[in-house]
C-alpha cells in the first residue's frame, strides 16, 4: 500500500471560479463596504474582473474604480463581513461535486491553492461540505507568497503530501496557469470560470467540469489533449 500511496497523483485546484462560483457573496460584501462609504454597487462583470489576485487587490481595484483613496480599515471590515456570509449564495459549479467523486474514486489526492485568505476559504469549503475532500488548503495568506508565485503551489503540494512528479494544477486564471507551469507542473485551464479565454496560454482548456478526469489523465501522461466535443 505504501508504494501505491507514494505514486498517488495529486490535483491542485484553484477555488474561486474553478470549484465554486463565489461572485455573488464577494459582490454583496463589497457592495456593503461601498454602501457604507456612500458609493453605488458594482455590476457582476466589474466584480469578476476584480477577482483573482486576492482580497487586498480586489479592494484596491474597487477603491480605484470609485476614485477612493486607499483605506486601511477596509480589509479587516471586508473580511469580517465576507467570512460571515461567504456561503450565502456561493455554490460549487454544476458538475463539480460529481467530478470530485470521480477523481477520488480514481485515486487522486486533492488540494486547494487559492488566493482567497485561508480562513475565508476554509469557512466556505466547510459550509459547502467540501473541506474534508482536500488533503491541504493553501490560502492567499498561508505562505509568504501567493499565486502567481510557484512557491504557493509547491507549498500547498507539500502540505498535501503530494509528489511534484505526479501533480497537476487546475484553475481559471492566468495566475493558476503561470504558477503551476513555473512550479514544473502541467496546468489545465477552466473555461467556466472568471478568466478570459486567452488566460489559458498554452494550457489545455476544460470547457466543462466533466472533461477534467480525461484531461488530468492526459496531463499526467504528458499527452496533449484534443477535444472532439
Ligand atoms: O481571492 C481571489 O482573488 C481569487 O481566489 P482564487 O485564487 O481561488 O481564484
Ligand atoms: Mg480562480
Amino acid at each position: 500500500m505504501a508504494c501505491r500511496l507514494a505514486m498517488q497523483p495529486t490535483v491542485i485546484f484553484d477555488l474561486d471560479g474553478t470549484l465554486v462560483d463565489s461572485r455573488p457573496d464577494i459582490r454583496a460584501a463589497l457592495d456593503r463596504l461601498m454602501d457604507a462609504r456612500g458609493q453605488p454597487p458594482f455590476t457582476l462583470e466589474e466584480v469578476t474582473r476584480f477577482i483573482g489576485d486576492g482580497v487586498p487587490m480586489l479592494l484596491q481595484r474597487a477603491f480605484a474604480a470609485r476614485g477612493l483613496p486607499a483605506d486601511p480599515t477596509a480589509l479587516p471590515a471586508f473580511l469580517a463581513d465576507y467570512e460571515a456570509h461567504a456561503a450565502v449564495q456561493t455554490r460549487p459549479f454544476p458538475g463539480i461535486p460529481q467530478v470530485l467523486d470521480r477523481l477520488e474514486a480514481a485515486g487522486w489526492r486533492m488540494a486547494v491553492c487559492t488566493n482567497k485568505p485561508e480562513r475565508a476559504a476554509r469557512l466556505l469549503l466547510e459550509a459547502l461540505g467540501l473541506m474534508e475532500r482536500f488533503a491541504a488548503l493553501g490560502g492567499g495568506d498561508s505562505f509568504p507568497v501567493r499565486k502567481p508565485d510557484p512557491a504557493h503551489v509547491l507549498a500547498t503540494l507539500q502540505a498535501a503530501g503530494g509528489d511534484a512528479a505526479r501533480a497537476v494544477m487546475v484553475g481559471d486564471h492566468h495566475n493558476d496557469v503561470a504558477s503551476g507551469t513555473a512550479a514544473g507542473l502541467p496546468a489545465i485551464f477552466c473555461g467556466w470560470g472568471y478568466g478570459l479565454p486567452d488566460m489559458a496560454g498554452s494550457a489545455p482548456t476544460a470547457s466543462r467540469p466533466d472533461e477534467l478526469p480525461e484531461l488530468l489523465d492526459a496531463a499526467l501522461a504528458g499527452v496533449p489533449f484534443t477535444s472532439s466535443r
